[in-house]
């Protein structure tokens, strides 16, 4: 199990004569992803959603400071041990399509991602990956220039699906999809679930969380506001915030009711 037990972010300002402040961007997050689980986390823009996932590799920038822990398989990581585990027992799908290498092909490019954790790749392997994610073959052989954003973002994620690692840690990875694909590369998650992998997506698409997640993890104003059950928010049962919110989606005709500050305790 992946568990990030009491973490805080810290943002460093640097003042006058190396005095530097820490200002808290998150705190006191305690969230679970378990093997075969797909926890959505969600949140507004700038929450730290991002960060959150990175502090897990080790990849927080050097202005920010993490306190508390994050533990794999009930064992504390140290920095140097989310270094050693960095695409090998964790792997990151990042939000922006820059992380392609542009001067190597996608097809060795993916091949290398996943000899990080242990699996040696033929390119007739990776061209039936891309094809599973509806991406022609032949990008096997093609620079991540000629991608378009929405092909590029699934070839990031089909590439860390093609690894072994147990944890997926994936930043709207649906971000620039249409419904259409978005469903399916989510499908494709999910056989990743149940085939026993662990996956923390981060989104802000509340209804494909509700559909697709099996738990959702609400960051508000720093702080974890709930983990709910996606069963229990589609049963009318997470906190009437996140409940008005979900109502208010189009897929649920806009229920247009009063949305109750979240800072109202669940299920007062
Ligand atoms: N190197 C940095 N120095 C200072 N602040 C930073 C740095 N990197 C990110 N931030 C700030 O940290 C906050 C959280 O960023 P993060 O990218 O984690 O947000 P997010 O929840 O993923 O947002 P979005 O949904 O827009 O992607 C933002 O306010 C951002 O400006």
């Amino acid at each position: 199990m992946l568990t990030f037990n009491r973490l805080a972010i810290d943002i460093a300002h640097y003042r006058w004569l190396g005095h530097t402040t820490w200002q808290p961007l998150l705190s006191n997050i305690t969230l679970d992803v378990r093997p075969g689980e797909l926890v959505a986390l969600v949140g507004s823009s700038g929450e730290g959603k991002s960060l959150l996932l990175q502090s897990a590799l080790g990849l927080l920038p050097d202005n920010m400071r993490c306190r508390g822990e994050i533990r794999l398989d009930g064992q504390c990581l140290s920095d140097t041990d989310k270094i050693h585990q960095r695409g090998k027992t964790l792997c990151y799908v990042p939000q922006g399509v820059s992380a392609l290498n542009p001067l190597l092909k996608v097809g060795p490019q993916l091949q290398r991602a996943a000899r990080l954790s242990g699996v040696a790749l033929g390119l007739d392997d990776v061209s039936r990956q891309l094809q599973q994610y509806n991406l022609q073959p032949e990008l096997v052989d093609t620079y991540p220039r000629r991608l378009s954003g929405g092909m590029a973002k699934r070839v990031l994620a089909s590439g860390a699906a093609l690894t072994h690692a147990r944890y997926l840690l994936a930043d709207e990875i649906t971000a620039w999809l249409d419904d259409e694909h978005a469903c399916q590369l989510l499908h494709h998650f999910k056989r990743l679930c149940q085939q026993g992998r662990g996956v923390l997506w981060v989104t802000h698409d509340l209804a494909l969380a509700a559909r697709f997640a099996d738990t959702i993890a609400v960051l508000h104003h720093g702080q974890l506001h709930e983990t709910v059950s996606a069963q229990a928010l589609r049963d009318n049962g997470a906190s009437p915030w996140l409940q008005s919110l979900w109502a208010a989606l189009p897929e649920q005709q806009f229920i247009h009711q009063r949305v109750p500050q979240p800072e109202c305790p669940p299920h007062a």
